[in-house]
């Protein structure tokens, strides 16, 4: 039974409760996130709706107004905890992302100490890792070039920043980096891909529906789950033991050694300093920090295919400030104001997509007046906030200038929370700024990206998944001059 003074929605059904109604319109308007968007505003003025689906009773937010009320109640700070979520860590509640209580405020208070200590949130240290991604992925795109008999590559962008952007977070936890088409990191990353595209942020079917697991192992995606976080498992194992034989006490590489020398200190049983721990916070980093950015990459060079004249701003700030002799760098970037509203564009249309990882209520709370009950999921639906016509004009087009104000500075309105707010917010939110500047920057410097001549333009409506992905697509690339 619904609560008395849940917030508003569909029928609860016995046992699928609103999902034929989710699903219905899931199928009507093409994503789960632009059916949330629509049963918000058919039942809770478009700021939220009340669903219950299998076990799990859930609210979705669509509005920056609600997200921020959120983050002023300590109480809703906490993280799912079904199936889905315990078994992506080997069958515990381990890592920073999906943990909540004094568990996560230690592990979380952890990690960033000594994330910054190896560059996170650190401008020079960021950028000298960053800059050696982008230079790495210049030389791969000219490669390709020069292989060409008219200077022109015709290259798949859709996932072309995948294993640059993993080493950027990478180098900082494990001090390694790999070739863009590194064989084992390609076939990771579309192992990966492929998982987060059969599922979505609130879940799947065998966490709704538990049970499910052992009576339909196969068709509630229970068994590729498992098998794919296996494999992820056998990739970080292999990791920590070259970390672990090559460890030196006395001057730590990298994250990885900080956690070690810590785990070495707290011999003690109940220790959350463990090999499982380190390895869920890699595997958090690895879905946190570098599919978010790679794909905000991949929905920004689609729209610059789609805009040519984007890209033709873009590279002349590029021309007038920093010139074709020299790479630009992040000291140039507040004198480009358009290239860095860009930046924000691009991540904009990469989250209207999105469903932000859920919090929990770890105990009775309220929203916008409505009763909250214990362990309801709250997930905030960026279609939501970034889809809305009011707050943004035409908002299937990529706009930089809706970034900026009549003094032509950057100006983000108080509504742009693609970073969540309060104490569960984004880690890596300059990583993903610096990335995404400085990738953006230095290519469109270099390169021209084009469609390929005689085909349509690649289509902005996402494929749905744990986070969004564009349609596949290529762009010709070729040298500037
Ligand atoms: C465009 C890129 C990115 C976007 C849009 C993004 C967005 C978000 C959002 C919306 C949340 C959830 C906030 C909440 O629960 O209220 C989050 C959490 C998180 N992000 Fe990011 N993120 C990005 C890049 C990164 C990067 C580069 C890192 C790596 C350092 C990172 C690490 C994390 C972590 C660890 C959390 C979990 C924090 C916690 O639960 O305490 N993210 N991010």
């Amino acid at each position: 039974k619904k609560p008395r003074n849940f917030p508003p929605g569909p029928a609860w059904w016995p046992i699928v409760g609103s999902l034929p109604e989710v699903s219905r319109w899931r199928k009507k308007l093409g994503t789960l996130t632009m059916a949330a968007t629509f049963l918000a505003k058919q039942h809770g003025k478009g700021k939220l709706v009340g669903l219950r689906v299998g076990n799990d009773v859930q609210v979705v937010l669509a509005s920056a107004e609600l997200v921020k009320e959120m983050a002023t109640k300590p109480e809703l700070d906490g993280r799912p905890r079904g199936p889905f979520y315990r078994h992506r860590t080997w069958g515990l509640r381990r890592g920073v992302m999906l943990t909540d209580d004094e568990f996560w405020r230690d592990q979380r208070r952890f990690l960033t100490r000594h994330l910054r200590d190896f560059g996170l949130g650190k401008a020079s240290q960021m950028e000298t890792i960053i800059m050696r991604e982008v230079q790495a992925l210049t030389d791969y795109f000219k490669t390709a070039i020069s292989n060409t008999a008219d200077g022109k590559a015709l290259i798949p962008l859709h996932n072309a920043f995948g294993v640059s952007v993993l080493n950027t977070i990478w180098a900082m936890l494990a001090g390694k980096r790999y070739d863009p088409d590194d064989a084992e990191l390609c076939t990771l990353q579309k192992i990966l891909s492929d998982m987060f595209a059969s599922m979505d942020m609130t879940g799947c079917l065998f966490n709704h529906f538990p049970i499910l697991r052992y009576v339909l192992p196969e068709a509630s995606g229970y068994n590729y789950y498992m098998t794919c976080h296996q494999k992820l498992l056998q990739f970080l194992q292999a990791e920590l033991l070259r970390h672990k034989t090559t460890y030196m006490e006395d001057s730590p590489r990298d994250f990885m050694d900080v956690f070690i020398a810590e785990s070495n200190t707290r011999k003690d049983e109940d220790s959350n300093y463990t090999d499982i721990q380190l390895m869920a916070i890699c595997m958090d980093m690895f879905m946190a920090g570098s599919d978010t950015t790679n794909k905000s990459l991949s929905f920004g060079f689609l729209h610059f295919l789609r805009q040519p004249h984007v890209v033709r701003k873009i590279q002349e700030e590029i021309d007038s400030v920093v010139g074709r002799e020299r790479p630009v760098t992040l000291d140039d970037r507040h004198n480009m104001p358009y290239t860095e509203a860009a930046v924000n564009e691009s991540i904009r249309v990469f989250a209207a997509h999105a469903i932000a990882v859920p919090h929990r209520a770890m105990a009775d709370s309220t929203l916008m007046g409505y009763f909250i009950p214990k362990d309801t999921i709250l997930a905030v639906n960026y279609n939501g906030l970034f889809m809305n016509e009011e707050l943004y004009e035409d908002p299937w087009t990529f706009k930089p200038e809706r970034f900026l104000n009549e003094k032509n500075e950057v100006s983000l309105p108080d509504h742009f929370i693609p970073f969540g707010v309060g104490r569960r917010r984004c880690m890596g939110d300059t990583l993903a700024k610096t990335n995404i500047f400085l990738f953006i920057s230095n290519l469109l410097q270099t390169f021209n990206f084009e469609n390929p001549k005689g085909r349509p333009l690649p289509d902005p409506f996402p494929i749905e998944g744990i986070t969004p992905f564009t349609q596949l697509y290529d762009g010709v690339i070729s040298l500037r001059d």
